[in-house]
């Protein structure tokens, strides 16, 4: 059953008369400012409410049965037709202006279909710290996406114009830790929204998944993450259609001033029905940190903007090793006391990545991150592209890698690799 809006409004409405401190019952709650106390009227208590000269009563009831919470308006017969629809304006207006002043962010998350007394919902403050300046990415792609979310922002009369929901979705994906939970914190902080946080693992069915989309709010960022992974497993509990339903179906359009998120590791084995050409209106690619990426970091973690280093790292990425943003800033924090020692810390996590991955690749068992990576980085040509053998181009690298690695353990490893491989393709024809 959807929320009613009308009961959350007036609810709110009334636990911001100052007549709720003086009422005999009410509960104290701190929020995320420990300074800050809220009063909230506590079950079965009757308050005053004062309108154009008429006298209100309104009483907070809880069913004992079904645990569901109603409220009870008492007014002078007289008194109703003459302030009845002008007082639920003012209550509208209220609120609006309260939810204005109310710039914490909501993180809800949905709970166990077992624990549903008070709906499926459970929030908290969300005070994450990221926004969208501490977020490491491309600065044109940045400015693009915001004004992307500031347009969203004032196109109602565009989107009812044009006959569509007013909502947009986005599907963000990339490698583990380039940011994407990151960025729907920023998101969220630049729109002022709530999030709704969807446990897929959480959700019965897909029924079950459309009566929690049911009890959310309008300006909110509907997010799930990982849809890879969910959609890969053996067995769900929310089929692809369920999923497809909840993204652009009939249901999607309850409600307005949404975005939906969705974030992946990887798009390469997601069902093309997903991907269509406006399924989703906008992908945003995190990759692995470059050069660029790395300075950004050093800049926010360390405070330097530039070092001796820096180009012993930029070499480093140039022949193909990377890390992601949240590998480069862990080794940053811990090293924040002296940026020389963070520099040659990334330095030595570099080449033992490159190390690593060249040697995976030789050995056939690279993931597809590790090529990507390796064919992005330009040193290693797709299999039979641009008539170089694959296996000559893995012998220039290993011949760079050797000239520059320090690790040796590392390139112990390689040359292992690299005098079996040489063996073995003494014994094999060329292709
Ligand atoms: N682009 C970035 N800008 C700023 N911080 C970043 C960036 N990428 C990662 N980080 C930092 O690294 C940590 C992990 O990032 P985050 O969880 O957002 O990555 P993710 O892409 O969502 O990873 P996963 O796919 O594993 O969920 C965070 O503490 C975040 O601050």
């Amino acid at each position: 059953m959807q929320e009613n809006q009308l009961y959350r409004k007036v609810y709110t409405y009334l636990n911001s008369l100052p007549v709720v401190e003086d009422s005999d019952f009410a509960n104290l709650f701190s929020s995320s400012k420990s300074t800050e106390i809220s009063v909230i009227l506590d079950d079965n208590q009757t308050i005053t409410d004062n309108f154009l000269g008429a006298r209100v009563y309104w009483k907070v009831e809880n069913s004992e049965k079904g645990g569901s919470k109603s409220l009870d308006l008492m007014m002078r017969r007289n008194d109703k037709r003459r302030i009845l629809v002008p007082y639920f304006q003012h209550i509208h207006q209220v609120f609006d202006e309260i939810e204005q002043k109310r710039k914490e962010v909501r993180l809800f998350v949905n709970v166990d279909t077992e624990v549903q007394r008070d709906g499926r919902w459970r929030w908290t403050s969300f005070t994450h710290p990221a926004t969208m300046e501490t977020i490491v990415m491309d600065s044109d792609l940045k400015t693009r996406i915001k004004s992307d979310l500031d347009n969203f922002l004032k196109s109602k009369q565009h989107y009812h114009r044009l006959g569509k929901v007013w909502k947009r979705s986005y599907l963000l994906y990339g490698s583990a830790g380039t940011g994407k939970s990151t960025f729907v914190a920023a998101m969220a902080k630049f729109l002022g929204y709530d999030i709704y946080e969807i446990n897929l693992h959480r959700i019965t069915s897909d029924s079950d998944l459309k009566y929690l989309l049911l009890q959310t709010t309008n300006k909110s960022l509907l997010v799930v993450e990982d849809l890879d992974r969910y959609l890969g497993e053996k067995s769900t509990a929310v089929s692809l259609s369920g999923i497809l339903n909840f993204m652009d179906g009939i249901i999607s359009s309850c409600g307005e001033e949404r975005v939906m998120i969705f974030t992946m590791n990887s798009k390469d084995n997601i069902d093309a029905s997903f991907l269509r050409p406006g399924r989703i209106d906008v992908h945003i690619h995190f990759p692995l940190c470059d050069f660029t990426a790395f300075k950004s970091l050093a800049s926010s973690h360390l405070g330097i903007k530039d070092h001796k280093l820096f180009t012993q790292v930029e070499e480093n990425f140039q022949i193909g090793a990377t890390l992601s943003p949240a590998e480069i800033g862990e080794i940053m924090v811990s090293n924040r006391g002296s940026p020389t020692r963070a520099l040659k810390t990334v330095i030595t996590a570099l080449q033992g990545n490159l190390a690593s991955r060249v040697g995976r690749r030789l050995s056939g068992s690279a993931s597809g991150r590790d090529s990507e990576d390796l064919l992005d980085s330009g040193l290693v040509a797709k299999d039979g592209q641009n008539g170089v053998h694959p296996m000559k181009e893995i012998k220039n690298l290993y011949g760079l890698l050797r000239a520059r690695s320090s690790r040796k353990a590392s390139m112990d490893k390689l040359d292992m690799f690299m005098n079996e491989r040489e063996n073995s393709d003494s014994n094999t024809a060329q292709m």
